[in-house]
């Protein structure tokens, strides 16, 4: 049996504590100041009541708390760290760094930073993981494991974590966007909203799996849809004269400078 414990239970510890609870290996504790409590008894975990009861109760702790929080919560864990120094860190921590995570831990602690998106809830993430020299690779393969059962991961460089956190971290917020952008067109044209929400979520929702199933790149997929002269074609050239690229870009780009201001 492996204990993952979460500090922190916002809504990425939640989506993570989802994606593994049909794992009957895995056994998930958290600790939380206010929701802690609340959010075990929803998800059948059990809650801790300190960050330092869930690090010695833990093989993997995952740092799930706003990123501002590090450094309170590595002084809590000081005398666990020296108690129980086997335990594996799993940082998703937006915007901090490998190296911060050592100056606020110690350097003798294994610590992978990692960035799910709230998609792992239903075993359809994206998880990007990054590791320092010193890990093994058994450790890394272990890692790799866990987060592989959440959906898709890989191995990035932490220079690449700024863009993947705005693309897959905050992504899903994006899409969503669109989805809502889409049901609100549908009203407009006269559909009521739970129809529209259907059709938006249905057809954004079809779309992705068609793509990820047929292995089907976007514009491939945009072109069978795109009848020559036809009605889909009009559309499509009316969003990209609406600069939706560039739209996207500036939104990546906003997302990323915020990200920054953590580093
Ligand atoms: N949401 C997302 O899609 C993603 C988030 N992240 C990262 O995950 C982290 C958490 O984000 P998110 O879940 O969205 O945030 P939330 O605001 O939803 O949750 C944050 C949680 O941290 C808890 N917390 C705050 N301070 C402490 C502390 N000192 N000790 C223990 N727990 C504490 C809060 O506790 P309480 O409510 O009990 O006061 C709350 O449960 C961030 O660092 C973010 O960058 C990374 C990738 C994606
Ligand atoms: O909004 C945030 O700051 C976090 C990082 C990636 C997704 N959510």
């Amino acid at each position: 049996m492996l204990t993952i414990g979460f500090i922190g239970a916002g809504n990425m510890a939640q989506a993570m504590i989802k994606g593994w609870s049909g794992n009957q290996e895995i056994q998930q504790v958290v600790y939380s100041p206010h929701v802690g409590q609340k959010v075990a008894d929803d998800l059948h975990i059990e809650a801790k009541s300190s960050a330092l009861e869930v690090w010695l109760a833990s093989d993997l702790v995952v740092l799930a708390t706003p990123p501002d929080q590090l450094a309170a919560v590595a002084r809590e864990l000081q005398p666990g760290i020296l108690i129980k120094p086997s335990v594996i860190v799993a940082s998703v921590l937006g915007g901090i760094s490998l190296e911060q995570l050592h100056k606020a831990l110690g350097n003798t602690v294994v610590v992978t930073r990692t960035l799910p998106n709230v998609n792992v809830a239903v075993k359809y993430g994206y998880t990007a993981l990054a590791f320092d020299e010193q890990v093994d690779a058994d450790i890394k393969g272990a890692v790799a494991a866990l987060f592989l059962e959440l959906g898709r991961t890989d191995e990035l460089t932490e220079e690449q974590f700024g863009a993947a956190s705005a693309i897959a971290g905050s992504g899903p917020a994006f899409v969503a966007a669109f989805t809502e952008a889409f049901k609100e067109a549908g009203i407009a044209k006269g559909l009521d909203e739970e129809v529209a929400a259907k059709l938006a979520e249905q057809t954004v929702a079809g779309t992705a799996q068609h793509m990820t199933q047929a292995k089907k790149a976007p514009l491939d997929l945009a072109n069978e849809v795109m009848t020559p002269g036809g009605s889909t074609a009009a559309g499509f050239d009316a969003l990209t004269q609406g600069g939706l690229n560039q739209l996207v870009l500036d939104t990546i780009t906003a997302t990323m400078a915020k990200n920054a201001e953590f580093e």
